[in-house]
């Protein structure tokens, strides 16, 4: 049974079609990057798998259609770091990072010993301790995008979406938070569903590459598959030159 299953997804925002029946499966396990360019609708597909979207299609999460599970066990499933995540104001980062233990919480309950642990162990790994009683708003925007990942590993989900999750890293942090993800897909077998810009960081963690253009999959597969210089020139009207990398094909932009 696969994490994620979607059959004909269609998303009609503003009555203007952003997904026009796409398909896509996740296996267990596995790491699927959605690339394509700006405005083809991978932030919609995310939202759309995480429920936050209304979306006509068929959409389950290991084996339960996403319509029928409630808030609470769809939290412990799955854990969604969207491009801009809403942020309290005045919140610390500890506490924002709490927040991803909210569906282990009992109702009028409080957090345990457990739960502040979980939290303090990922910061710890995500590089934050420092942070941790610092307002969230005071940050940088690298610091906070690594707060927004922490909060969602907290939650302990098996199932991580993220949008573009290394956007406003530097190479260091960016290469740092993609290896935690990796560990602990192969280690706590973690099923990883991202959009990336960067096709060759795309190409070099995922296991499949899903090419999305004008609302539709117009390419899937093993990167090597999907990142060629004739795919990429067709939907991206970029000009490439693609080079063997030690971990999967390197994008090479090339001034045309
Ligand atoms: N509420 C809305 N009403 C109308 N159109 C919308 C709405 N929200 C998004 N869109 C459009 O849907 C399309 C897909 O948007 P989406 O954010 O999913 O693209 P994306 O592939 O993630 O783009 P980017 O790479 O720029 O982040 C865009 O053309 C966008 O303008």
């Amino acid at each position: 049974m696969p994490a994620v299953r979607v059959d004909g997804l269609r998303v009609v925002l503003d009555g203007v079609p952003v997904l026009d029946g796409v398909d896509l499966t996740v296996g267990v396990g596995e790491w699927v990057t959605v690339i394509g360019p700006n405005g083809a609708g991978k932030s919609t597909l995310l939202r759309a798998v995480g429920g936050l979207l209304p979306a006509t299609g068929a959409c389950t999460l290991f084996g339960t259609p996403g319509a029928v599970l409630r808030r609470r066990a769809r939290a412990r499933l799955m854990a969604v770091v969207p491009q801009s995540p809403v942020v309290p104001p005045g919140m610390a980062v500890l506490d924002y990072v709490l927040l991803g233990r909210t569906p282990y919480i009992p109702a009028l309950g409080r957090e345990s010993a457990a739960d502040v642990a979980v939290v303090h162990d990922v910061l710890d790994r995500l590089d934050l301790a420092r942070f941790a009683v610092r307002p969230l708003a005071t940050l940088s925007g690298g610091e906070r995008q690594r707060v927004f990942l922490a909060r969602a590993l907290a939650q302990g989900a098996t199932l991580l979406l993220l949008d573009e999750p290394t956007s406003a890293l530097d190479i260091g942090h960016q290469q740092e938070v993609l290896e935690l993800v990796d560990r602990l897909r192969r280690e706590n077998g973690l099923t990883v569903l991202a959009t990336m810009h960067d096709l060759s960081v795309a190409g070099e963690y995922a296991d499949r590459l899903v090419l999305l253009a004008d609302g539709r999959v117009v390419a899937e597969g093993p990167p090597p598959e999907v990142l060629t210089a004739e795919l990429l020139a067709r939907h991206y009207r970029a000009r490439v030159r693609i080079v063997a990398g030690e971990h999967g094909p390197l994008v090479v932009p090339v001034r045309r």
